[in-house]
């Protein structure tokens, strides 16, 4: 299913059938009526298929519960996700932000799988607290803050690919959108499979970022060195090991 153009290739832990799989597996539950309009059933069928069945790259219910914690807590009213999958933490958290009437802008690469995870939302009746947004997030971001979609982001969750976190993070520096004493970015995987320079950059000064932004290859971007950081690396042991998650605050 995945060797499309510009759909990241197939591999033994996803994009290889497995996610509309769980789809057919969904609807054939004896329970499919009272998962309508339930996003916490829908969840804990994902969590179900994923340890009968195939395991899902999702956040999983380790890391989730943090991550709602957050959201409960800051009640952003426009949420952002870079890398939404089959649609799991869109569900975890547009769920969240329902309750104090909050939205999630999921943005996912590949079209099946977010075709997915669109099927899953309107099944879990978040129709209006979770837009899917198909596109690689680079371009999405850029087009979300020329079309005044977004002008600040409170929160971010960012779980696409590893070797992008810094990428984007930049761009979103650039953009002028994260904001001092406002916005907090959470990214998911920094310990396993590791998303180094991510870490770096924001765990640095803006001394050290002044420095470091001679030796890194940024391409086209802009960084902004001059914002500050707080960030903690939570970790978790989960179904693929040990990881962690960055929660950042600008400060
Ligand atoms: C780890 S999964 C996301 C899991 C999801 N956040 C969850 O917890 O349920 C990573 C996803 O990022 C997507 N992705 C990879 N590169 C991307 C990009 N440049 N822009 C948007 N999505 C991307 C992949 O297709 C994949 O579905």
């Amino acid at each position: 299913m995945s060797n499309r153009p510009h759909a990241p290739p197939a591999t033994k832990w996803c994009l290889d059938g497995r996610e509309t799989d769980l789809l057919h597996w969904i609807h054939a539950r004896a329970d499919i009526k009272q998962l309508r309009g339930n996003p916490q059933k829908v969840i804990a069928a994902i969590d179900e298929y994923h340890n009968t069945h195939n395991q899902l790259i999702n956040v999983g219910n380790k890391k989730g519960p943090t991550i709602i914690d957050l959201i409960t807590e800051r009640k952003p009213s426009l949420m952002i996700e870079l890398g939404g999958y089959v649609g799991y933490s869109a569900l975890l958290f547009g769920d969240a932000l329902k309750a104090h009437g909050g939205k999630l802008l999921s943005i996912e690469l590949n079209p099946e799988v977010a075709a997915v995870a669109g099927h899953l939302v309107n099944l879990a009746g978040l129709r209006d607290h979770v837009e899917i947004i198909v596109g690689a997030s680079t371009e999405v971001l850029q087009d979300l803050v020329r079309e005044k979609e977004v002008s600040e982001v409170e929160m971010i969750f960012i779980d696409h690919w590893q070797k992008l976190y810094c990428q984007d993070l930049w761009l979103l520096e650039e953009l002028n959108v994260l904001v001092p004493g406002k916005t907090m970015l959470i990214a998911d995987n920094v310990i396993m499979p590791g998303a180094p320079d991510y870490l770096q950059w924001i765990q640095a000064s803006p001394a050290e970022k002044k420095t470091l932004v001679e030796t890194l290859d940024v391409g086209s971007r802009c960084p902004n060195p001059d914002l500050k950081y707080e960030t903690i690396v939570r970790e978790f042991d989960t179904d693929f090991g040990k990881d962690g998650l960055a929660i950042t605050k600008v400060v």
